[in-house]
């Protein structure tokens, strides 16, 4: 399933907007409002389109990186239409949905017509179908496809279905070309799977049942559902599937490791709202933006991959998963952010992945530390805030704070570069954790558990590491992604902060860690602005209103 990605979480404050809304009176003047708004977003930003130099190369994308194709023509664009598929609640006048793209696998994309600035909202639409709780995080299996077929709405999406790729005129159709070639293997090798297999999800008892339990469905064709039919229903499930549910143009959007957008998780558009959920996103709607500039004639991509991963674990996820293969070969930007040690690209290949290479065995250790980290924040959350837990919990989440710093000396140490992407998850996890023995902190019942002094050093822990982590996200994601804005969020509290109780602190960073131009008071406080007004104007880029005015309208 491909990843969808927590906005709004992203700007670490819920903001109460004087709503003013009671006068719309329609979609149309909702969507409006949302043009309006957009076009704001692009007149008022200073952002990666006024710098000198991006540092994504977005208009030159290498087969499977980019979009895999380079810029469309837009002289000669062929529309495509589905004729089972209800329209998107909103779908932006400035992208074209595609037919014509040089690409296996469907060869549809949504293109953009024009120049998109940033958290552009570009696609609002409702999900087919959510995956039920116990679904979530496991892979899709005939166990998924059972679940749609007995669906209250299950003859809608399997009709819906039949345009997702590998289509069943691609599957049915005759073996012509490269890429039907593929999809007959994974077809076949589908069906050993479930004749050979014990388990209890791909059995061949299992598959005939949901034949069985398929009579009241049919094909557009009106022909009867078959065990092919189910296969196929299965592949188009694992190669179109987001993490949250299915949806129909979203689907469409292509994969790329640089993407110009993010698909938004629904339930993530609810969760930062203690108070008034009026203000979001319900859980089955799911909006696009885009996260840069995009230009006209480029195709708007998303990341299929889950988490930030090495090139060598992207390729093998996109084979193993939506069967496409990113190549070995990198855009110059990625190029910097992949090479370890000796200047070379780990070795990669489609089918396997190394795990004793240097990037397997860091992106190990980051996901062990990941599980690590959520069960100490949830024990921390739950428990109770009595004087000897809160300094349990404390204890906990420095002993956690130290292991992600050695973590992160670890990585660097290993990998001898100092821009690799794979330091991006151990400095965000990093600060995740500063951030967690400061709540461990808050919530002791009387007094504070850190010291003075424990408090000052670790906010200015959280001052270096966030000062590299911005660097890294500028030159992975540009300088307009809501996770930069995240990231001078949490820069310019800590040297607020610090600024107030300690500025020896932030002057001892300078001489040791952090830069020569950092030596005064008015030094500091100049940055602590100019990140807190970057944390702002990046906000202001992704405006939840609009989405929301077109839903209450509905
Ligand atoms: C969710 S669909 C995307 C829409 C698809 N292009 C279509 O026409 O239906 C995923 C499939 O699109 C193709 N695809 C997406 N991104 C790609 C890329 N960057 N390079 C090559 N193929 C890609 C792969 O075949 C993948 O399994």
């Amino acid at each position: 399933m491909a990843a969808e990605e927590d906005p709004f979480g992203a700007f670490g404050d819920s903001d109460d907007d004087g709503d003013g809304d009671n006068n719309v009176q329609d979609v149309k003047k909702a969507q409006d409002l949302l043009q309006a708004a957009n076009t704001a977003t692009t007149k008022t930003c200073q952002t990666d389109k006024d710098r000198s130099t991006t540092t994504t190369d977005s208009t030159t994308p290498v087969h499977g990186q980019g979009s895999g194709v380079d810029l469309v023509d837009l002289t000669n664009l062929e529309e495509c239409s589905f004729p089972a598929w209800d329209s998107p609640v909103y779908v932006s006048s400035d992208v074209k949905l595609v037919s014509s793209l040089p690409l296996f696998g469907g060869g549809r994309g949504f293109v953009a017509l024009r120049q998109l600035a940033p958290g552009t909202l570009v696609l609002l639409e409702e999900a087919l179908m959510m995956w039920p709780d116990e679904q979530l995080g496991q892979p899709l299996s005939l166990t998924s496809v059972q679940r749609l077929v007995n669906h209250e709405n299950a003859a809608k999406i399997v009709a819906c279905l039949e345009d997702f790729h590998p289509t069943k005129t691609v599957v049915d159709g005759p073996v012509e070309s490269e890429f039907p070639v593929q999809v007959e293997t994974m077809m076949e090798s589908l069906l050993t799977q479930q004749q050979s297999n014990t388990d209890a999800n791909t059995t061949p008892q299992l598959l005939a049942q949901i034949v069985q339990e398929c009579k009241t469905l049919q094909n557009r064709d009106n022909t009867a559902i078959s065990t092919k039919d189910i296969l196929r229903l299965l592949l188009a499930l694992r190669y179109n599937g987001l993490e949250s549910g299915l949806y129909c143009y979203v689907a469409m959007i292509n994969h790329s490791c640089q993407p110009n957008c993010v698909k938004f998780l629904p339930k993530a558009a609810s969760s930062n709202t203690d108070d008034n959920t009026d203000d979001f996103l319900p859980p089955t709607f799911s909006e696009v933006r885009t996260t840069r500039w995009v230009n006209p004639g480029e195709c708007l991509t998303i990341s299929y991959v889950p988490r930030i991963l090495s090139h060598a674990s992207r390729r093998h996820h996109l084979w193993e998963q939506h069967r496409f293969d990113i190549g070995a070969q990198l855009t110059p930007s990625l190029q910097r952010m992949e090479v370890v040690t000796n200047g070379g690209l780990p070795p990669s290949s489609k089918e396997y992945v190394d795990d004793n290479s240097i990037t397997s065995r860091i992106e190990n250790a980051i996901a062990e530390m990941d599980v690590l980290f959520q069960t100490t924040k949830n024990a921390i959350l739950s428990s109770s805030s009595s004087v000897v837990s809160g300094r349990k919990m404390v204890e906990q989440a420095k002993a956690l704070e130290v292991s992600l710093c050695e973590l992160f000396s670890q990585a660097l140490e290993q990998l001898q570069n100092n821009n690799h992407i794979l330091l991006i998850p151990c400095l965000v996890l990093h600060l995740d954790a500063c951030d967690l023995v400061l709540q461990a902190d808050a919530k002791s019942s009387t007094t504070a558990i850190l010291s003075h002094k424990q408090r000052c050093m670790l906010l200015g822990r959280m001052v270096v590491t966030g000062m590299k982590l911005l660097e890294l996200q500028q030159a992975y994601w540009g300088h307009d992604h809501y996770d930069v804005a995240r990231t001078c969020l949490d820069l310019s509290q800590a040297i607020q902060e610090l600024l107030s109780k300690s500025p020896d602190t932030l002057y001892q960073l300078e001489t040791r860690t952090v830069s020569n131009h950092l030596k005064t008071f008015r030094d500091w406080s100049t940055l602590e602005h100019k990140h807190r007004k970057e944390h702002e104007r990046i906000k202001e880029m992704y405006p939840r209103d609009a989405a929301k005015y077109i839903l209450k309208k509905l």
